[in-house]
């Protein structure tokens, strides 16, 4: 057999050969019978797989794809632009703005019928989106408090429920008109579907009448109502409107305007045949005072949502008008990444240009922003590859910015040269092809490394780019869009990217996830056109892809503007990332500092977090103060009991980490982690941290809450005079030179006119004792039952008797005996440490120092200055069903 094979080698040679030139003589008997000899079942399934894997290949690669992409190239969608106004010029909005609201905060009132009605909770929502300040009561028998003083708490009252509002009880209803006539505040009402269908019927205590249960459709803005400031009249929003259930409004005095009309779906004919029914109507208050806008229907209707902020500002005499700016900045993520066969053409170049030209004439300043990843440059089709070309060859015409250089998520690397050296790579291809460099705008991959914070991607991306704004949908949870927010970290403005409903995977409009329908729902007015609507600055992630194909992106963009322009008076621009940085910091300041939240409470941040972080042993209890109470008697305490674990200690604040209320935090949520490594405690313990600054820090528990919802707080009570004293002997023995220049009682009585220094010292010294203030703080983040109260007296004198409760308080196992670990040392006069035998571990001297008693003036005086506070905790520890310390009663007493 062998000799066989090896035999056979030759024929086939002369079998190529013979059969050249024999091709018309005998076919090749002998390289037949080779074949038929060489050929089985197995291999020839075998070839004719091979064959068939490489004809697809093939065929996807070089036949489907030019084909099929010809194919959605005929298919482009024009932009919708059936808007009449769209060729004229945008007119000046009204200014609601007067001097008539200098009384009254600029915030609303939101009476909902229940506390889970829809309704309610749309009007809530878009106040949020807004940033416009709200307070919710459901409807009840009494009116909540609607002035401080003199002044009015509320600009506008919304009445989720007209007929509510319309048949208040009378005294209620007088006290009401009485406080918008005297605050010039305006009343916001919606018409609720009812059961039964009214026709004609009065609206309760007005000369309005009202058919309900209406199906209307071809929706007109009253050009005359003064009303209108973001919506912009003249347009017809053709077809049934949404619902079965509108009100309409009709009405025989002049104090009555319509805002809005619309027609009943039944009614046929044009012009003047048709009878517009009001849907909105506005109340002058030439009757009673007071003015109004009533709607026929709640949100279904996307206008309303713009009538309602409309009414807000008018109502408001201006004091909650929105900004009419709007900033927009489209993003093109994934230049040069797509998949082969969903990249761009050079005509897609082309359209791309158009569009943008198309866009610049109602955008000012419009360029789409190209995030390019230079790695897969020419990976495309030889058509694509002329588009890659292309897009470089018209560079100047876009803004560009660096994407990463593979497209690798940022977290995955541990190290920053490696990061550094591909973000090189990408600037490397930047400059030889003479891309700009300068935005000082990135954007990471899939949000990694933003937020959660990946701090080398901070670190590179600053040294290599010197960038200093990206955006991400991440902060502080994709979901809901209207939450997200901004923050800065080391140099870097994080900005909150809005999306546009198209992804990576968007390439067609035929097969948009939902029908076509749903994206056209989206621009005219629906998801995309509100997002535009409540964000001053928008920032849109797009996809190379969605540029390809049959242009998805550019129809969508150039439709919603044009629908913006139709139906708004809002002013639209772009501009650089770093411009628009600066504006949105300007317009939120106090989004600056950022909010640390848990990564691992997120899936979403977790998957793009690096995986050698850790939040497993993130403490679950936080001992917080405040300082001078015997914290660190607790701490030390705390740290026997083998269910606990303490941070690392720091090497500048010791066992004090002080990350909460102060510049460590800025450091980030890195610095926080390193103190709480994953070998820090065994799974059974439980971390924990005492900083006794945190107590009366004014941002500390809603920094504590965002990171660590679920922990346990401590806090140590003991008389705030003698905690004042104590910590006035703390600090004059760390040498502050005001401590030294002055008495304490000079400090404690000092008033507001003396030196600044000194009335700082009297402060510091003074505040962290108004002890119910910062409790209700707390108690605002936290609930009641994780807050526990530990009288600092008892904890001096019977520690183990508190560590008995605090351990059941912590659940903690095993349950320790700390008459067995602490011992009276009498030569320290405290409570120490058992360590061998007899022998006893104190605290160092700072901890129980000695010091001449307080002068009894400063008592007095001290006793009299804290003693509303102490009412004050005294009624809030019996609210929350706590004991009442033998110290408070003291100090509560007359003697
Ligand atoms: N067991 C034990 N040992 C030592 N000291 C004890 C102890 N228990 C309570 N105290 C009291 O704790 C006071 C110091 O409080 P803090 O530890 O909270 O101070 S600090 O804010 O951390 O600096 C300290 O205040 P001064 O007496 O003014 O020094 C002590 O009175």
């Amino acid at each position: 057999m062998a000799g066989d094979g090896r035999g056979a080698r030759t024929p086939l040679l002369e079998c190529g050969g013979y059969a050249q030139v024999h091709a018309y003589k005998t076919p090749a008997p002998r390289c037949c019978f080779w074949l038929a000899s060489h050929i089985n079942v197995r291999k020839c399934v075998a070839g004719v797989m091979l064959l068939s894997v490489l004809t697809i290949f093939f065929y996807t690669y070089y036949v489907t794809v030019p084909l099929t992409s010809l194919v959605w190239r005929d298919r482009v969608p024009r932009p919708l632009s059936q808007c009449s106004l769209l060729a004229s010029q945008q007119q000046h909005a009204r200014d609601h703005t007067s001097d008539a609201r200098l009384r009254i905060d600029a915030k609303v009132l939101v009476i909902v019928e229940s506390a889970y009605s829809r309704l309610g909770r749309d009007i809530a929502e878009l106040l949020v989106a807004n940033r416009i300040r709200y307070k919710v009561e459901v409807a009840g028998k009494s009116l909540p408090i609607l002035t401080t003083l003199d002044k009015g708490r509320y600009g506008v009252i919304i009445f989720e429920s007209l007929s509510k509002y319309a048949n208040m009880d009378k005294w209620n209803r007088e006290l009401l008109d009485k406080y918008c006539r005297e605050y010039s505040v305006g009343v916001v009402g919606f018409a609720t579907p009812g059961e039964e269908s009214l026709v004609g019927a009065q609206l309760k205590g007005f000369p309005l009448f009202m058919h309900t249960n209406l199906r209307l459709k071809d929706a007109t803005l009253n050009p005359a109502s003064p009303v209108l400031r973001l919506s912009r009249a003249g347009e017809t929003a053709w077809g049934d409107l949404p619902g079965d259930h509108w009100t309409v409004f009709r009405a025989n005095s002049s104090t009555y305007e319509p805002v809005a009309w619309a027609v009943r779906q039944n009614e046929y004919g044009s012009g003047e045949n048709r009878s517009p029914l009001a849907t909105v109507i506005q109340d002058h208050g030439r009757l009673d005072g007071v003015q109004r806008v009533l709607f026929g229907s709640g949100f279904q209707f996307w206008l309303h949502r713009l009538l309602f902020l409309d009414a807000l500002s008018y109502l408001s005499h201006g004091q909650l008008s929105l900004s009419l700016e709007r900033w927009i900045l489209v993003d093109i993520d994934d230049i040069f990444v797509g998949e082969r066969g969903t990249r761009l053409h050079e005509e897609d170049v082309s359209a791309l240009l158009a569009s943008q030209a198309a866009l610049q004439r109602l955008v000012s300043g419009f360029r789409f922003n190209l995030g390019f990843s230079a790695k897969y440059y020419h990976h495309g089709t030889p058509l694509e590859n002329r588009g890659d070309d292309a897009l470089l060859k018209n560079r100047e015409h876009f803004t560009w910015f660096c994407h990463m250089w593979n497209h690798q998520q940022p977290h995955l690397y541990n190290n920053v040269t490696q990061l550094e050296t591909e973000m090189m790579l990408n600037k490397q291809f930047a400059i030889e092809h003479g891309i700009p460099t300068n935005s000082c705008y990135s954007v990471s991959p899939h949000h990694s490394g933003v937020y959660p914070v990946h701090e080398p991607l901070y670190e590179a991306w600053r040294k290599v780019w010197d960038v200093k704004v990206t955006s991400t949908e991440e902060y502080p949870h994709l979901r809901p869009a209207r939450l997200r927010r901004g923050f800065r970290h080391r140099g870097v403005m994080v900005l909150p990217r809005q999306t546009c409903g198209l992804f990576t995977h968007t390439l067609l409009l035929e097969r948009y996830p939902g029908g076509r329908q749903r994206l056209d729902r989206s621009i005219q007015g629906g998801e995309l056109f509100q997002t535009v609507i409540n964000n001053p600055i928008n920032i849109f992630m797009t996809h190379m892809s969605n540029y390809g194909n049959d242009r998805l992106a550019l129809y969508t963009f150039e439709s919603v503007v044009k629908f913006l322009r139709c139906w708004t008076n809002v002013r639209l621009a772009s501009a650089p990332p770093l411009a628009l940085a600066d504006k949105y910091f300007q317009l939120r300041p106090d989004e600056l500092n950022p909010l640390w939240g848990n990564p691992c409470d997120d899936i979403r941040h977790r998957r793009i977090w690096s995986k050698s972080k850790w939040c497993g042993s993130l403490p679950r209890v936080l001992v917080v103060g405040p300082q001078k109470t015997g914290s660190t008697a607790l701490h030390t305490f705390l740290a026997l009991h083998p269910a606990l674990a303490p941070n690392l200690p720091s090497p500048t604040t010791y066992e004090e980490l002080q990350f909460f209320n102060n510049h460590n935090y800025l450091k980030g949520l890195d610095w926080y982690l390193n103190f709480f490594p994953a070998s820090l405690s065994n799974l059974s313990q439980i971390s924990f941290e005492k900083s006794a600054t945190y107590f009366d820090g004014e941002l500390v528990p809603r920094r504590a809450h965002a990171l660590l919802p679920t922990a346990k707080i401590i806090i140590i009570l003991i008389s705030p005079s003698k905690r004042a004293y104590s910590w006035y002997q703390h600090i004059r023995s760390h040498g502050d030179p005001v401590a030294k220049n002055y008495t304490f009682h000079t400090i404690i009585t000092a008033n507001d006119s003396a030196p600044k220094p000194l009335k700082d010292l009297r402060n510091r010294c003074l505040n962290p004792g108004k002890y119910s203030h910062h409790l209700e703080r707390w108690l605002a983040e936290y609930s009641a039952h994780q807050l526990h109260v530990l009288d600092g007296t008892q904890l001096r004198a019977e520690p183990a008797a508190v560590m008995n409760t605090l351990q059941k308080f912590l659940k903690l196992t095993p349950h320790i005996d700390y008459n067995k670990l602490l011992k009276y040392d009498p030569k320290k006069g405290f409570f120490c440490q058992v360590t061998s035998g007899e022998k006893t571990k104190c605290l160092g001297k700072s901890k129980g120092r000695i010091y001449p008693p307080m002068e009894e003036r400063s008592a007095k005086f001290l006793k009299r200055y804290y003693t509303p506070h102490n009412t004050a905790l005294s009624k809030l520890l019996v609210r929350l069903g706590r004991p009442v310390p033998q110290w408070l009663k003291d100090e509560l007493s007359n003697g």
